[in-house]
């Protein structure tokens, strides 16, 4: 019997951005591995036209949560959704809620937060560390809290090289912080923003780190553990491989590489690619919130889930593989033929944003307007461009992690519990990773079939054929404007017609001198 398992059995769990990526993983594997739990207290606010119910409802309906809904048939009566909006006071909960929030919890798992690299600082400062500080707050008045875990990002400190599982101090105060967004005007803040962040490279990891601190602070008398994990993939085992709902990280590029979008992207092609399988991240952080509650460490332990020390791949392998699965498994209705180059410098990215990003674009909707259709690629472009921009600082550094913690709480594992809540990236192969990553990509977020694979590679031959003629084409405009106006074009290609017609001519006499 697992023990990770049992302990979660019969308690009362409250998560916070259960509704993203990570918070569904983890909800589904706490009802998968402990069905009998009592309830998962989950913070949600309404959106785009959904009630909280309707929320939950279409998560439980997804394709993810077809096991748990055999192991655990009950399962939409264990879950009770609560309304909350980490930006407001109080997050907006009714006392009621809040009353019962408070009184029942046994485990806190902090998901919630802005992953946007481009927040203004005054919003990510509000959900990434003052509703921390106000969620804490909030746990410390929990009479029946056995463990607070604390999601936090492995590049909270990236403008480091090394580094530990220990909290960093950052130069101004996170209390200060929060107070001064308090008063300061938008456009203040927006100047003082670079100063702040620093050598980071935006609000997120600034704001991440300074969440950190609160946590250090705020949660002293508390079982807190931080989990900070890299950059978060496609689920690698369970419930089932390839598993992924957003365009985040490496996601939104895969899809613009694939559909043929993406040709060259400025990269450091040794630079240790540090990604990391939702479900291990999952599986770290169930562990720890078990060892937290049942072991109390004396002080917080940060854990860091990354791979890049224990099983470490380079950007170049990944990509290969990445371009190799789209040979086999192709995206339908690509725009170009997936290729996709590392460029070194910014003089070659600069050339080849424009041959192989902007100009096909730009063909592109001269011919959707021709056929009076709505231009749409220049934008879509544009747009992928501004986020190659954004993501570019992770492809081009490496970092290390120490994973000491991590490591250890893996030895304090039973074998039943090692292979239950497995977060030993060792394991991993990361050529079928990548593959079922791709296909992953395809299938549930794309939403396109496999019966639909024949289709996209005749699609693709077609496209090789346009790619040809098109070719073909363009250099004999180009060559009939060049002998049309410069003598030398004219000499070379009188030379040219000279040589063939005098090779044809040998050829042929030595053909009738054999016969
Ligand atoms: C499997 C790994 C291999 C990867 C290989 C992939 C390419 C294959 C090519 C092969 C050959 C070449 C090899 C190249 C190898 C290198 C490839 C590099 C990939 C790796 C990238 C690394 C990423 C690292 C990031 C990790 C950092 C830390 C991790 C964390 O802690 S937090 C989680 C990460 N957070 C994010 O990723 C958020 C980033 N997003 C944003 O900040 C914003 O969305 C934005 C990018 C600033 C865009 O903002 P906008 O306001 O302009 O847009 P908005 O968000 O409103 O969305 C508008 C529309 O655009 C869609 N969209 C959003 N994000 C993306 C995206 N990433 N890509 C594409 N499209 C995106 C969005 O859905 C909207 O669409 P609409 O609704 O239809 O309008
Ligand atoms: N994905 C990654 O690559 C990595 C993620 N992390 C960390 O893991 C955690 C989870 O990330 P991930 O699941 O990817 O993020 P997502 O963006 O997928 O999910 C964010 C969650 O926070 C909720 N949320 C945001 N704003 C509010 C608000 N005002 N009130 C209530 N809820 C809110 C969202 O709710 P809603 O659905 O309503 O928007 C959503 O449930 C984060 O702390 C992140 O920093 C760390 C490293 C890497």
């Amino acid at each position: 019997m697992s023990t990770i398992a049992a302990f979660y059995g019969s308690k009362s769990i409250l998560i916070t951005g259960a509704t993203g990526f990570l918070g569904k993983v983890l909800m589904e594997k706490l009802f998968r591995t402990s069905p009998d739990l009592k309830i998962i207290y989950v913070l949600v606010r309404p959106k785009a036209g959904q009630t909280l119910q309707q929320r939950v409802f279409q998560i439980l309906n997804s394709k993810l949560f077809e096991k748990v809904k055999e192991i655990c048939p009950n399962v939409h009566e264990k879950i009770r959704p609560v309304s909350a909006d980490l930006n407001q006071h109080d997050f907006g909960i009714s006392k009621e809620d809040m009353d019962e929030l408070l009184s029942s919890t046994n485990i806190v798992f902090h998901c919630a937060a802005t992953v946007r690299f481009d927040d203004p600082l005054r919003h990510a400062v509000q959900l990434n560390v003052t509703a921390t500080q106000q969620l804490l707050s909030m746990a410390s008045q929990m009479p029946k809290l056995e463990a607070f875990i604390h999601l936090s990002t492995a590049f909270s400190n990236c403008n480091l090289k090394h580094i530990d599982e220990v909290i960093y101090p950052c130069s101004v105060e996170p209390k200060k912080i929060i107070d001064s967004m308090e008063w300061l005007d938008d456009a203040i803040i927006d100047e003082i923003t670079p100063k702040l962040i620093g050598d980071r490279p935006n609000t997120y990891t600034y704001t991440k780190a300074l969440g950190e601190i609160v946590v250090q602070q705020e949660g002293a008398n508390m079982n807190i553990a931080i989990i900070r994990p890299s950059i978060v993939g496609a689920t690698w085992q369970e419930p089932f491989p390839g598993w992924v709902d957003n365009l985040n990280g490496p996601n939104g590029l895969i899809i613009a590489a694939g559909k043929g979008f993406l040709r060259a992207i400025k990269a450091t092609p040794m630079a240790i690619a540090d990604l990391i399988p939702a479900d291990t991240v999952v599986n770290l952080t169930l562990a720890a919130g078990w060892y937290t509650a049942v072991h109390r460490p004396k002080s917080t332990l940060i854990y860091h889930c990354t791979s890049g020390n224990l099983n470490p791949c380079n950007w170049l392998k990944m990509g290969l593989q990445v371009l190799a699965t789209f040979e086999k498994v192709p995206f339908e209705k690509a725009f170009r033929r997936p290729k996709a180059d590392f460029t070194a410098t910014s003089f070659t990215t600069h050339y080849w944003n424009a041959v192989s990003h902007r100009a096909p674009a730009i063909i592109y909707d001269v011919y959707l307007r021709l056929t009076g259709r709505k231009p749409r690629v220049t934008k879509l472009m544009n747009r992928l461009l501004r986020t190659i921009s954004m993501l570019e600082y992770f492809i081009n550094h490496s970092w290390e992690w120490s994973t000491h913690n991590t490591e250890m709480l893996m030895s304090m594992l039973s074998p039943e519990d090692q292979r239950m809540f497995n977060f030993d990236v060792r394991q991993l192969n990361w050529l079928e990773y990548i593959e079922n990553y791709v296909v992953g990509v395809k299938k549930y977020l794309l939403k396109e079939d496999m019966a639909g694979v024949p289709e996209a590679r005749q699609h693709l031959k077609r496209l090789r054929n346009i790619h040809y003629l098109f070719n073909i084409a363009l250099f004999l405009i180009i060559w009939r404007l060049l002998i049309a106006r410069w003598q030398t074009a004219r000499n070379v290609w009188f030379f040219i017609v000279s040589f063939c017609s005098k090779f044809l001519s040998y050829f042929r006499a030595s053909s009738t001198l054999k016969l």
